[in-house]
């Protein structure tokens, strides 16, 4: 096995180091490797990967997608620094409403697993930041939902001062108003 899987505070989200190897010319890892993940309990299909840019402050969600078209994450940070945040949204679990962050960085080369039932954001630590994620489902707008960054019951301490954010995500329900069926 060439990562280490650490579950977090809320042990369905996942915290995974890959092994990185150096030499004269820099390094090298697997970022992604379906049998050493499968082996750890992780065996979503990854069918589409996204990727975005993003300057200092911006806070990108609180997004899921609706089932059917819900989305596991696995998201990675290519350039820059970012702190990475998972909500658990299933209505009938201990830590609804609750959420883990994790910094990610293009230095410590960890990614984020994120499962079906929590939604997902982040906010850029650095001047810039280069963010990739495979999701196990494709985009579907009409099953694209949010709730809303600074929803006061969840209460996310985003470690920045004055966020930039889309008009879509200022207008973004709360928890308790979105409709949510997980
Ligand atoms: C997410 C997504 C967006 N789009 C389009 C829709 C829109 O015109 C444009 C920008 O979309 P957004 O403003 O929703 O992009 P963004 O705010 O970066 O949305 C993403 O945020 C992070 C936090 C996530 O977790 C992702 O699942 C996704 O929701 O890209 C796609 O074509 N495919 C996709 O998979």
């Amino acid at each position: 096995m060439v990562f280490t899987f650490k579950r977090l505070e809320i042990k369905d989200l996942i915290l995974i180091e890959p092994t990185l190897y150096s030499d004269n010319r820099g390094f090298f890892y697997e970022n992604f490797k379906e049998s050493d993940f499968i082996q750890y309990g992780i065996s979503d299909k990854f069918v589409q990967e996204n990727f975005s840019h993003s300057v200092k402050n911006v806070i990108r969600g609180l997004h899921f997608q609706k089932k059917p078209k819900s989305q596991a994450k696995l998201v990675s940070v290519v350039k820059g620094k970012i702190f990475d945040v998972g909500v658990d949204i299933r209505k009938n679990s201990s830590t609804y409403g609750k959420w883990v962050g994790e910094i990610l960085s293009e230095k410590n080369h960890r990614s984020l697993y994120i499962p079906e039932g929590f939604a997902h954001g982040f906010c850029v630590l650095s001047d810039e930041a280069d963010v990739s994620y495979k999701v196990n489902n494709e985009f579907s707008p009409e099953n694209d939902r949010g709730v809303i960054w600074n929803d006061s019951k969840i209460n996310v301490m985003w470690p920045i001062e004055k966020p930039i954010i889309s008009k879509k995500d200022s207008q973004l329900p709360t928890l308790d108003e979105s409709d949510n069926n997980f």
